[in-house]
């Protein structure tokens, strides 16, 4: 709702009531017309405030509304009739100003903002655009250049830089609605007309053409087929180009385009994907409403490495005491002196002093004896693992949290090597550690709610997004990647080329193809997992294993000294290790070659879909699996870890979203005909879970989990 009140005598108090972030729902939005106008009839009232309840302005549209039938007023009249207002109305921004938000206080006459208030447009993010007029008023209020990086990215600025900008008129670091009131009191009895952004023409620019097609240009590239941060470049070119009235029409023309897509549904299901995952379950029953996680003040990183230096630094920055331990000292000197200059780096971005004193850094792995929570992060080794969770259950004092940070070895095992397996818990980071929003969870049969509400309570104190996953090869990203980098391997051996298996994946928006993304992560990697798992074995017969289809090409390379960028060659070849820049090798195509024809393999027309479709169907036949085995709880935490952790463009919401766009029933045909066609290929094999839903009648994604549950009850 939205509360009217009478303060000072003269000015009317507009208060948006509507936890937890004060959105626009029709019941806000009848209140704020309902409220505009009594303050506007009534005689004493001189001018009008409008503020949120709890320090929150405004969050913007209430997203909850979007795909259900419209009620209430629409926004834009409301802002229109804000202000058409002949008293002046001021918009008092505490907290946040998103979105509808910003646009209700576009619509004021005047904008106060608390200093450590967040503003912006970010309906782009999803799958929108600023359409309550923000794409019309913010470039005639700020200029063109500025309204467009704001619409486009969606980025958040702070009240300094909108005082800059010249978004807000006045930033307080005292009371805003204080402020607002008596800012709105000097102002009263004012001419109005200098202040109706809607009146204003939009900053004219010479090299207007220039200045679109470069946004066009940049947005086409960082956007990867998203469709709205083009149609913001479009509506912001009507502000640019067209009378106020035909650029809103203009922009409700693109909004009616954008409002009813895929892409639209798919980020707003990500958006709400990426909170529901911090309400976490275990199939034990445990869960994070009802398990109290420990406070963290300390803790230790043992293995100063890369993913211990971005792991010490992400700690660090949260203002945590941490001991960074290294046993090789000049390694350990090595790592100081990177550790320190992430944080200068980090701190110069942000305007503040780098958190150095927070660390201390030592070659003694007792010196942690007192700290919460230790995470292991030395090189990914089974043996050197045990060792090093052997040392620390003999220094740790009782109740430390052990974590470790692996990509996929069994957690449980690790856990039998303390006497205290209940306090074990997997802190799966993704590279680089500081910067990487992901942190995979992982809990053991033995490991405690109370450890996992604590492993997931750091990782949103330093800025995670956290999933609680079960123990498993590969836990959860990892796992499902396995058949997808299968699927493009046998599409080599059949006739494809790395090129063409990635500009596909790319196209689909990927940000590497499966090769690209080998190459740069090392293909060693995966070559030590498959030597460890007794997959490379020489003598072995070369395409099969345990027998199932097996592709040595990594393999190979591999013993060729093809790392790939950090030696200069992988699957592409480079100017040099280290270079960045993927260049087809033509050794590589006559090594395919040679290789088809040392198997009696002929090397056939591979297209676009069967590309797709092969990679990406049983990388979510994976995906399907995991919830069967209830090693992550539902879709939504599947799909955060993809786009968050390995790059599937948001648009698309995640690998199990997508599964249900394209339609459950057209998956299990095009797994059921592909796996026809490579009988030796289990990934490709149907799963259970997929053919019950499909049994079930398709249920759209939110309602999988009756079915898992059911699934899982007759297990
Ligand atoms: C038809 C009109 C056409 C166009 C014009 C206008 C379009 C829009 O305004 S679209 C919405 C634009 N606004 C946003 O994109 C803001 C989205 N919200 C956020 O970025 C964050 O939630 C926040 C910065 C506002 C607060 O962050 P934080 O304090 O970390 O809390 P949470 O993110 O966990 O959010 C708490 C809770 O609130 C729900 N929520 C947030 N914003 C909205 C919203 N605009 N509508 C409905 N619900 C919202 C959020 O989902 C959380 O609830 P759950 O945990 O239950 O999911």
């Amino acid at each position: 709702m939205a509360q009217y009140t009478r303060i000072s005598g003269s000015v009317g108090l507009i208060t948006l009531k509507n936890p937890p972030v004060n959105a626009l729902s029709a019941v806000v939005r009848q209140g704020i017309v309902d409220s505009v106008e009594r303050a506007l009839g009534e005689p004493e009232v001189k001018c009008l405030v409008i503020c949120g309840q709890s320090g929150k302005f405004c969050g913007g549209a209430d997203i909850r509304e979007f795909g259900k039938k419209m009620t209430g007023p629409p926004l834009i009249p409301v802002f229109h009739a804000i202000e058409a207002a002949a008293k002046p109305v001021v918009a008092a921004i505490e907290g946040i100003a998103l979105g509808g938000g910003l646009e209700l206080a576009l619509g004021c006459h005047y904008r106060i903002a608390h200093s450590k208030a967040k503003l912006g447009l970010p309906e782009v993010t999803l799958g929108l655009l600023p359409a309550a007029a923000g794409s019309q008023r913010l470039p005639r209020l700020i200029g063109v250049p500025a309204a467009l990086d704001l619409i486009t990215t969606g980025r958040h600025v702070t009240a300094a830089e909108a005082l800059q900008l010249g978004i807000v008129d006045q930033v307080t670091d005292h009371n805003t609605v204080d402020a607002a009131v008596k800012f709105a009191l000097s102002v009263a009895g004012q001419s109005l007309d200098a202040r109706r952004i809607s009146t204003f023409p939009c900053p004219r620019l010479s090299n207007l053409d220039a200045v679109f097609e470069a946004a066009m240009q940049k947005v086409r590239q960082a956007a990867r087929g998203a469709i709205a941060p083009v149609a913001c470049v479009q509506a912001v070119r009507a502000a640019a180009t067209l009378p106020y009235a035909q650029g809103l029409e203009r922009e409700k023309e693109l909004m009616a385009t954008l409002f009813t897509s895929g892409q639209a549904r798919a980020l707003q299901y990500s958006f709400f994907a990426q909170r529901a995952v911090g309400r976490w379950s275990m199939p034990s029953g445990a869960r994070w409403d009802t398990s109290k996680p420990k406070p963290i003040r300390k803790a230790a990183v043992i293995g100063l490495g890369t993913m211990g230096r971005g792991i010490t630094v992400g700690l660090a920055q949260a203002g945590l005491s941490v001991v960074a331990v290294e046993t090789q000292e000049k390694q350990l000197m090595e790592a100081k002196q990177a550790v320190s200059g992430m944080l200068e780096r980090g701190a110069k971005k942000r305007g503040v002093s780098p958190p150095l004193g927070n660390i201390s850094y030592s070659s003694n792995i007792k010196t942690v004896g007192d700290v919460d929570l230790v995470i292991e992060a030395v090189f990914e080794d089974m043996a050197l693992k045990k060792e090093v969770f052997q040392q620390l259950s003999a220094v740790c004092r009782p109740g430390t949290f052990l974590c470790t940070n692996t990509s996929g070895l069994d957690i449980d095992d690790l856990a039998s090597q303390t006497p205290n397996p209940e306090l074990v818990v997997g802190m799966h980071f993704f590279a680089p550690a500081h910067v990487m929003k992901l942190l995979e969870v992982v809990y053991g049969p033995r490991s405690s709610p109370q450890a996992v509400a604590t492993a997931m309570q750091l990782g949103k104190v330093i800025g995670k997004v956290s999933v609680a996953v079960g123990n498993c090869q590969g836990f959860v990203g990892n796992r499902m990647l396995s058949p997808y980098l299968s699927q493009a391997n046998f599409l080599l051996e059949e006739g494809a080329t790395p090129e063409f298996v990635d500009q596909v994946l790319e196209e689909f928006g990927f940000a590497m193809g499966a090769f690209r993304m080998s190459d740069l992560s090392g293909l060693d990697v995966g070559w030590r997992v498959r030597k460890a798992a007794g997959l490379v074995v020489p003598g072995k017969p070369a395409r099969m294993r345990q027998g199932c289809r097996y592709s040595p090409l990594g393999d190979l390379l591999c013993e060729q000294g093809r790392f790939g960028q950090k030696t200069g060659s992988g699957w592409y070849q480079y100017d040099k290790p280290g270079s960045r820049v993927a260049k087809p090798d033509p050794w590589l195509h006559s090594f395919l070659e040679e290789y088809r024809a040392r198997h009696g393999l002929v090397a056939r027309r591979i297209d676009h879909q069967e590309v797709l479709e092969r990679c990406l169907y049983s990388l979510i036949n994976e995906g399907f699996r995991i919830l069967e085995e209830g090693i992550a709880a539902g879709p939504e935490d599947i799909d955060v870890i993809y786009v968050l952790g390995y790059s599937w463009p948001r648009h698309r919401g995640g690998p199990m979203f997508y599964a249900d766009m394209v339609g459950l029933t057209r998956v299990l045909e095009r797994l059921e005909f592909y796996h026809q066609a490579h009988p030796d290929v289990p990934s490709l094999q149907p799963c259970n879970l997929l053919r019950k839903l499909v049994a079930s009648g398709t249920p759209p994604i939110h309602r999988w989990r009756e079915v898992i549950k059911k699934v899982h009850s007759q297990l």
